[in-house]
């Protein structure tokens, strides 16, 4: 294994990066001789007994002289197990801008924090940051734990805090690793200083974790960079070569992949795949450089995206985005005119409005906020002269960012993140059928199955399913993990995730039993209001609604742990995982409860088969 991981540093002044860095590249042999002894000549010449491992990270001039790090530096270092390239963004309090360049392609993203000084403002905005640029894995590195002592204590009391905002954060995998970066302790060997930690060392942690899962295999994007011609020059032949090159953003392309041309629709096939220099490709996935070589001749341009025909990108004009601003000059406002950039394509486009500007301290949202100042956050508005081919930026980093450029000066202004199609105003009128529902053969009923992750949800709601479907009965499964492949793909686990995962889910099943059948839904839905909405929902369109709670204790739970997520959530692997850092708010007075004791998934989905007869009746 030999695969490339980018990684972004962000910490405050003096929290030590430059020294980790430093250690970091030392202790794996990775520095080059000469170098090492023009530190050794310059920390001799300063006095200091040992070599100053801050010396070999760059910006350290700029550093020694104003006491800060000020623009991004790219370092590169190999183990025998991987590459690194880690992206050096500053700690100081202009800090987004280089943050927001240096970490957007970032796989992993390190938080340094002192242990004196505990979890500060700038660690809560790092790893604010770190989330809303969907940077995958974040390891906060707890460090000058020499200065506390080596206090396991002190450790377990930063992480908690740290965890408590993390929750509110979309974090997937978090982890923590006690270290000093000046003497080296946990860097790159594990220490003895620290027998209680259990962890590996950081550059350990660096070489194992998976990235290859966070790339986007599904959705394929290629934006065209530019159309190779047929040419005739002086004296030559004509050569009839015709193809479109670009970087492909998302998926997997193989020869013989019908293909979708954007914006014009046209579908064709993928007649070859070239790598540069010439070399033919099988296939092709997100991050290479390719040219395609189509069946048929289409009216391709730059700024045409090419994607599956049953998996397309939002084509609009009109989206909603999270913004950084990152000039001091002007301030965004409404009614401000930019030039985008995104992906391949350049257009202009005015900011409509300003929703609202975020605190990254206290995520509150100001939604009285006027404008966004230099290294502000907030969520806007936006259109576009030409349309964009563009996905959430959740989804896929490529298609769902851009910046702005000021024309004027030619100045990137800002970087977007782009969270969806704008949610307009509804000019929707409701049309009601000419069916009425007494009408259908069969009456429909939603059953809510909500409980913790291995409660037994999914096993109960399919065999509920199974015999209902073997009796005759029109039903449906709609399973929350399913769901997530498709209809919520773009969600993830926040609150505010859930509550939309939820509301989707609880849509769909109205409908589906409105059109007769029974569905049956599992979810883990932890909160009670949002259930209570899905509720109040079906009971507003005259619908039959059951809230069936599978109430299996969270330490059988545990123990069974199916797909391993416990263990994951305790070793601190992911985070707010319901039950174990995030709430589980349980019925209060549920239509039915699932106990253990009531027998095997057989038996509890008998006791769901019994209510849905009751009910029906
Ligand atoms: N952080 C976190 N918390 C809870 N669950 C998590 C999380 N991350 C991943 N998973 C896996 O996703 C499944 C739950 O998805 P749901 O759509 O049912 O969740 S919810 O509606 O937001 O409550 C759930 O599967 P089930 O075991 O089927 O419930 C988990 O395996
Ligand atoms: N009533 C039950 N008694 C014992 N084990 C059960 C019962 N119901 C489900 N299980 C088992 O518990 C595990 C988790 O069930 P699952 O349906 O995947 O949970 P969830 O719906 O929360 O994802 C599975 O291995 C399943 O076989």
């Amino acid at each position: 294994m030999s695969e490339l991981l980018r990684l972004a540093t962000a910490g405050s002044v003096d929290d030590g990066k430059s020294t980790l860095i430093g250690r970091l590249l030392f202790d794996s042999k990775a520095i080059f001789e000469d170098q090492l002894s023009a530190v050794a000549k310059t920390s001799e010449s300063r006095g200091q007994a040992a070599p100053d491992l801050a010396l070999l990270t760059d910006g350290l001039r700029a550093e020694r002289e104003q006491g800060i790090t000020i623009d991004v530096a790219y370092r590169y270092f190999a183990t025998p197990r991987r590459k690194f390239i880690i992206a050096d963004t500053p700690g100081h309090i202009q800090y987004t801008r280089n943050m927001v360049t240096g970490a957007s392609t970032a796989d992993v993203a390190m938080i340094l924090i002192d242990a004196r000084n505990g979890v500060l403002e700038q660690s809560r905005r790092h790893a604010f940051l770190a989330s809303l640029l969907g940077i995958p894995h974040l390891i906060v590195c707890i460090n000058k734990m020499d200065l506390v002592d080596f206090s396991q204590e002190r450790f377990e009391e930063i992480r908690s805090e740290f965890r408590r905002f993390a929750t509110k954060l979309e974090i997937s995998d978090l982890a923590f690793i006690p270290m000093s970066a000046l003497s080296g302790d946990n860097v790159v060997q594990r220490s003895d200083a620290m027998p209680w930690y259990e962890g590996t060392s950081l550059l350990h942690h660096l070489e194992q974790v998976h990235i290859d899962s966070d790339r986007n295999l599904i959705d394929v994007r290629l934006p065209v960079q530019y159309v190779i011609r047929p040419q005739q020059t002086a004296g030559t032949e004509l050569h009839d070569f015709r193809g479109y090159a670009g970087t492909i953003a998302g998926g997997v392309i193989r020869t013989g992949d019908e293909v979708t041309v954007l914006p014009s629709g046209f579908t064709t096939s993928v007649s070859a795949v070239w790598a540069p220099g010439g070399r033919k490709l099988d296939e092709a996935s997100a991050g290479q450089a390719v040219t395609l070589e189509l069946a048929d001749d289409i009216d391709i341009s730059r700024g045409d995206l090419i994607c599956r025909p049953h998996n397309r990108p939002h084509v609009g004009q009109e989206l909603d985005a999270m913004v950084s601003w990152m000039t001091a000059e002007t301030e965004l406002k409404a009614g401000g005119r930019y030039v985008v950039q995104h992906t391949t394509r350049s257009t202009r486009g005015v900011v409509r409005e300003l929703d609202y500007r975020l605190d990254v301290n206290t995520l509150h949202r100001d939604e009285t906020a006027q404008s966004l100042q230099l290294n502000e956050i907030g969520r806007i508005r936006f259109r576009t002269q030409q349309p964009l081919l563009f996905d959430a930026y959740r989804r896929s980093r490529e298609t769902g960012s851009f910046i702005l450029v000021d024309e004027a000066t030619n100045n990137t202004v800002a970087a977007g993140m782009i969270t969806g199609p704008a949610q307009r105003e509804s000019h929707v009128v409701w049309h009601s059928g000419s069916v009425q529902r007494g009408e259908r053969a069969t009456k429909g009923i939603t059953v809510w199955l909500t409980g913790l992750s291995g409660s037994g949800k999914s096993t109960v709601a399919a065999e509920v399913e199974r015999r209902l479907v073997a009796s005759g009965r029109p039903a449906y499964l709609l399973d929350g993990d399913n769901l997530r492949h498709g209809l919520n793909a773009d969600l993830g686990f926040s609150a505010a995730d859930r509550a939309e995962n939820v509301r989707r889910t609880g849509e769909v099943a109205r409908l589906l039993a409105d059109a007769g059948l029974v569905t049956v839904v599992s979810l883990v839905s932890p909160y009670a209001a949002d259930r209570e909405r899905v509720r109040a929902a079906h009971a507003e369109g005259g619908l039959p609604f059951v809230e069936v709670f599978v109430d299996t204790p969270l330490s059988v739970c545990e123990q069974r742990d199916p797909k391993g997520m416990y263990a994951k959530a305790r070793a601190g692997e992911i985070s707010h995982f319901t039950g174990v850092d995030d709430p589980y708010e349980a019925p209060e007075s549920p239509h039915l409860r699932l106990r253990p004791e009531d027998g095997d998934a057989a038996a509890q989905a008998a006791l769901v088969l019994d209510l849905i007869e009751r009910i029906s009746d």
